[in-house]
């Protein structure tokens, strides 16, 4: 495939005003955009001033849509469809723009006939031609006799016009379980425009699926690789253009929005095209774990962040050369804690560092994907590490740690090593607002390239939590990202956006013990146990119960886990050892993670861990 294949976008995929829409998807670097109807109806720009804007901003208009219930119908209602079809033709004439997009029918007077719909069609690519229109005809999953792409593909052979040809829509086709295979046999000159939805997988009627569920190519559950291969094997050349209807999309901030279609999109083609290709994204790159994680610890909570890592084995083994910031370290496992007098008892993640082989060109990879890059203060003999900012506002880190001159050079040792019962980060958890959630699985996915696992729903005491974890084929690196699948309202006395470093041990029962002994374990409930003990039945009920591990198992092992409570406003630490490749996160625990976090907040924390330090 060309690498300067077109990328455009619906306008109907962003928020605002149609002025507002075009000057986003200019913004984010698209080549072109779908002009849909209603927001050219609500605009006060005339068509020659929107023509003269896009055109202005460097955006072609690829199509104009959607014109509907066209086709089979009575001769009085043809006639009426006709003229309504030439004002449209009037109106692209001053829009300048050349394709129109036809929805198969879903009108109750159109009747099931495809003789008289491919002679409607031809009648209507004829007037269109006069006046320099083609017209590209889209099955509708949920099209009155027409509802999918083969059966548009046999009305548009019957009605052989050359300015008559085929829209494809990933939704419509995918959402119905439809094998794309037989793409292939649609001649390259009929396939006229290409718009690409993914959505996940739901359960629904398929137009409410279609009108508030579509997202972001790789943000849901279809194979949009293999569909794009497909059409572009069928030699398909025109633009590949989004079309996604979505509820939380249409509220968002369109500057953002159009930054991760855009995003989307360039992670989509990456799929297709060759490696070698010029100007193609730097390949992702081959984590190979976390060089370290970073928390930022206000005065009032450091002492909390700094105890809890003491009681779990960590040694404090540098100190930054010019800035606050402590390293803490044990086995490959290494965390930063940075800390800012003046913020209170705040904490957050403020970075996630993974050890990339060429952190350069992951960077760049980043930097191609839209990724803001983030210009950091340092001294000329100080570590520039390479550093972009996640949507969440984490900053990430590309390094490697096993080079001479590596970021470790920036801290100087100031003590000894303690025995290690922690080795290695096992996971970064990251609670995302509402509306970021897509966002941000999608920033993560494609710009460190990890592979989304099954997306989880839990009900938890505070509401319906999501979550979504991805890692790399080596499983180096877990990130895995939650969020209220509702947005909160007055009522919300859970841990706003509570964050978490997870570590990996092979003793999990010593390092409960550890916590223990601080006054640092997150205690679990007895009906926690009684229940596991109904339903699994594991063999050490006893030891789980002695230490407040929390318990799961899959196909292929087990997964013991312990909490500290949560450390300043929103951090805490998570302890798991994972039995015979066991590969979840024992997501069904959250809720009783929840609910005993909140428990000990109402005690409070504070004094429990002055008292013991
Ligand atoms: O939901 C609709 O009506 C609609 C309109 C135009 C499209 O291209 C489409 O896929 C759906
Ligand atoms: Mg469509």
């Amino acid at each position: 495939m060309p690498p300067n294949r077109k990328l455009g976008i619906a306008t109907v995929c962003l928020s605002g005003t149609l002025e507002d829409k075009l000057d986003a998807a200019a913004a984010a670097g698209f080549d072109g955009v779908e002009i849909f109807e209603p927001d050219l109806v609500a605009s006060a720009l005339a068509p020659e001033e929107i023509r003269t804007r896009c055109a202005d901003l460097g955006l072609n208009i690829d199509l104009y849509q959607p014109f509907r219930d066209f086709e089979a119908v009575p001769p009085d209602l043809l006639a009426a469809n006709l003229r309504r079809a030439e004002k449209k033709f009037d109106l692209m004439e001053r829009l300048g723009a050349s394709m129109a997009l036809v929805c198969s029918t879903v009108s109750p007077e159109s009747v099931n006939d495809d003789d008289l719909a491919a002679e409607h069609l031809h009648l209507l690519a004829t007037r269109a031609a006069e006046r320099g229109v083609r017209i590209a005809y889209e099955a509708l999953a949920w099209g009155r006799h027409v509802s999918t792409f083969d059966h548009s593909w046999r009305i548009v052979r019957r009605a052989d016009h050359p300015d008559l040809g085929l829209c494809l829509d990933s939704f419509h086709i995918l959402s119905r379980g439809s094998d794309p295979a037989p793409i292939r046999v649609i001649p390259a000159e009929k396939l006229f425009f290409l718009q690409l939805a993914d959505a996940p997988h739901l359960d629904m009627d398929v137009l409410q699926w279609s009108r508030h569920h579509r997202l972001f190519p790789g943000q849901g559950a279809f194979d949009l690789p293999r569909f794009l291969d497909l059409v572009l094997r069928s030699g398909y050349e025109g633009p590949l253009s989004l079309e996604v209807f979505n509820d939380v999309f249409r509220q968002s901030d369109p500057r953002v929005a159009a930054v991760d279609a855009l995003r989307s999109l360039l992670s989509l083609r990456e799929s297709v095209e060759p490696r070698s290709v010029e100007g193609g994204l730097p390949a992702p790159p081959e984590l190979q774990g976390f060089a370290f994680v970073e928390i930022a610890a206000g005065g009032g909570a450091a002492p909390e962040v700094t105890g809890a890592l003491d009681a779990l084995g960590f040694t404090r083994t540098g100190r930054h050369r010019s800035k606050p910031v402590a390293l803490w370290e044990q086995g490959s496992a290494r965390v930063l804690v940075n800390t800012d007098v003046d913020a209170g008892d705040a904490t957050a993640v403020a970075a996630i560092a993974v050890e990339s082989p060429d952190p350069a060109a992951s960077a760049r990879r980043a930097e191609r994907l839209l990724a803001p890059v983030l210009s950091r203060e340092h001294r000329a003999d100080e570590a520039d590490l390479a550093a972009i900012a996640a949507p969440d506002g984490t900053s990430v880190f590309f390094c490697r740690t096993d080079v001479e001159e590596s970021w470790l050079a920036d801290f100087e040792a100031v003590g000894g090593s303690a025995p290690s019962v922690l080795s290695a980060v096992d996971h970064v958890a990251l609670t995302q607002q509402t509306d970021d959630f897509d966002g941000a699985a999608l920033f993560y996915r494609t710009v460190f390239g990890l592979h989304p696992e099954v997306p989880a729903e839990v009900a938890a005491p505070f509401g319906l939590v999501r979550s979504l974890s991805m890692t790399d084929a080596a499983q180096w690196v877990r990130i895995a990202l939650s969020v209220a699948a509702v947005r909160r309202g007055e009522w919300a006395p859970g841990v706003p956006h509570p964050q978490h470093v997870a570590f990996a041990t092979d003793d999990i029962a010593g390092a409960a013990a550890r916590l223990r002994d601080r006054g640092l374990l997150l205690a679990i409930p007895d009906n926690y146990y009684d229940d596991l003990d109904a339903r699994i039945a594991p063999e050490r009920l006893d030891l789980l119960r002695e230490h407040s591990l929390l318990y799961d198992r899959d196909e292929q092992g087990e997964f013991l886990h312990c909490y500290t409570p949560v450390l300043g406003t929103r951090i805490f630490f998570e302890v798991v050892q994972r039995i015979s490749g066991y590969r979840g996160y024992g997501a069904l625990n959250a809720p009783v993670r929840m609910a005993a976090h909140r428990r000990v907040r109402l005690q409070g924390l504070a004094s429990v861990v002055r008292g013991v330090a």
